[in-house]
């Protein structure tokens, strides 16, 4: 399978060559130039499977060429087994016809670790093929670092240097992450938000000069085989309710468009899915343009839901290539304006975006008051990414004979203050990391310099 840039300049890659480039040399994000379409019978046939053999079945065509199938059976076998949970992604009835799709069983407690565990895997194999090393560099509101790091810390052929927002993350993501201390794995709190973060690792894929000749990597969803892996639990869920002979509706709390993004990728691919509903926080930048056709950034504000801190979101991009008509030019011009001015999409193109997708935005108060009354009625705590996205399912769900499932993002014991502040007890850390609040940090606190943040890259990244 070949993979196209959705800024159309850059040259079409293949699956290993996209999995080590992240970004697309003119500024764009890959796309695998045709989706594989799987017929509804085929799908059927997976009902029953565990986890990992799903996961391969949906994978194997986006990497054929590239990873043998035995390679790629061994590295999700792999992934998979150390998720807490047998059944990897879980489902939870909360009433009839909603559900709670749990993706936090795995190393980091997050849905991130889908992907992120899989990617470290898939990069290093490929490394170590090429006999090559890559400098990491990524972006994160809290979650993908843990699970970058985590996939990422015994690798010989990376260093990995993961920019959160200082004091922007909750505390349980920082100690995750910065009680690594692993040789090749380096965090900086960066005096800035998320959107700054992403920023410079965008533009540092532009210049690259500062490596000095050593190849830049991305871990965030900018790189296609994030995405790639997250279609697979949207296939195993919608299996779980009667899929694919019955439609399913999925509400996907949402930040950088990655996982939504997902969801819309299996549809496209050939699941049943009546609904997809963007579930957004205060930074309502999705909800507004969905809504509205307002494409204006705002101010980034602190949320309750810091992992959803986002207003750059990098995966609409990819959306705007398909309702563009994969027009490279037109969507290379509109990211352009988007740096600085507000944008509307052309009137046709905004109808498709909301014929495919229903929104709503969740403030604070909301978020605490459903995760206290979801827990008053069933017993069951939410995280606060998830409880947006249980409010926003609610919200927006058309047809109550269609199985609504909203993805729970992140386990609450990562975010403890809003539980607190709905009127319940903070949840226990988990055996694995129990002594988290104990464990020694390391990190480096930087201005919001891209300067200062190479010149730190390049003092400490390990060359051959
Ligand atoms: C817990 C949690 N929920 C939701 C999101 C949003 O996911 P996405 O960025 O793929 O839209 C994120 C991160 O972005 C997250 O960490
Ligand atoms: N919420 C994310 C932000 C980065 O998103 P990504 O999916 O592009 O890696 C985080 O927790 O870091």
């Amino acid at each position: 399978m070949k993979y196209i840039s959705t800024r159309g300049k850059a040259p079409s890659l293949s699956f290993s060559d996209v999995l080590l480039a992240g970004m697309a040399e003119d500024g764009g994000l890959y796309v695998p130039e045709q989706l594989p379409v799987f017929s509804q019978a085929e799908i059927a046939s997976w009902s029953g499977l565990p986890y990992a053999e799903l996961a391969f079945k949906v994978i194997q065509p986006f990497v054929e060429g590239c990873i043998s199938d035995a390679d790629l059976k061994q590295m999700v076998d792999e992934t998979y087994a150390v998720f807490d949970h047998s059944g990897v992604a879980p489902l939870v009835q909360l009433e009839q016809n909603e559900w709670i799709l749990e993706l936090f069983h795995g190393p980091t407690l997050a849905f991130k670790d889908f992907a992120l565990q899989l990617l470290g895997r898939l990069m290093d194999h490929v490394l170590a093929e090429r006999g090559e090393r890559l400098v990491i560099m990524g972006a994160t509101s809290g979650d993908t670092g843990s699970a970058a790091i985590e996939g990422c810390r015994h690798s010989e052929h990376l260093d990995i240097f993961i920019m959160h927002p200082y004091n922007r993350v909750s505390e349980v993501q920082r100690r995750q992450m910065t009680s690594i201390l692993a040789d090749n794995v380096f965090n900086i709190a960066l005096e800035g938000n998320f959107d700054d973060c992403q920023e410079m690792v965008k533009d540092s894929f532009a210049d690259q000069s500062f490596l000095k000749g050593m190849k830049l990597g991305a871990v965030n969803s900018i790189n296609w085989a994030r995405i790639m892996a997250q279609i697979v639990y949207y296939f195993s869920a919608s299996l779980a309710v009667g899929g694919p002979h019955r439609p399913v509706s999925f509400s996907v709390p949402t930040g950088n468009f990655g996982d939504i993004f997902a969801g819309y990728l299996a549809k496209q691919m050939g699941l049943p899915i009546e609904q997809l509903v963007v579930a957004t926080n205060r930074n309502d930048i999705l909800h507004r343009v969905i809504s509205g056709n307002d494409m204006s950034k705002g101010a980034l504000e602190h949320t309750l839901s810091p992992s959803m801190d986002i207003m750059v979101s990098s995966n609409f991009e990819r959306l705007l290539f398909d309702v563009y008509g994969r027009d490279g030019a037109a969507v290379a011009d509109l990211m352009q304006r988007f740096k600085t001015e507000a944008v509307q999409l052309e009137p046709a193109r905004w109808d498709s975006v909301r014929a495919l997708f229903d929104s709503y935005a969740v403030d604070d108060a909301t978020t605490c008051e459903v995760i206290r009354q979801v827990h008053a009625e069933t017993g069951y705590l939410l995280d606060p990414h998830t409880a947006i996205g249980l409010k926003a399912a609610r919200e927006c769900w058309k047809n109550r004979s269609v199985p609504m499932i909203t993805l729970a993002t992140a386990h609450p014991v990562k975010f403890p203050e809003p539980v607190v502040k709905a009127g319940l007890e903070a949840p226990q850390l988990p055996a694995r990391l129990s002594d988290l609040m104990e464990r020694e940090e390391r990190f480096s606190v930087l201005p919001k310099s891209l300067a200062e943040v190479h010149a730190y890259i390049a003092s400490h990244v390990h060359r051959d």
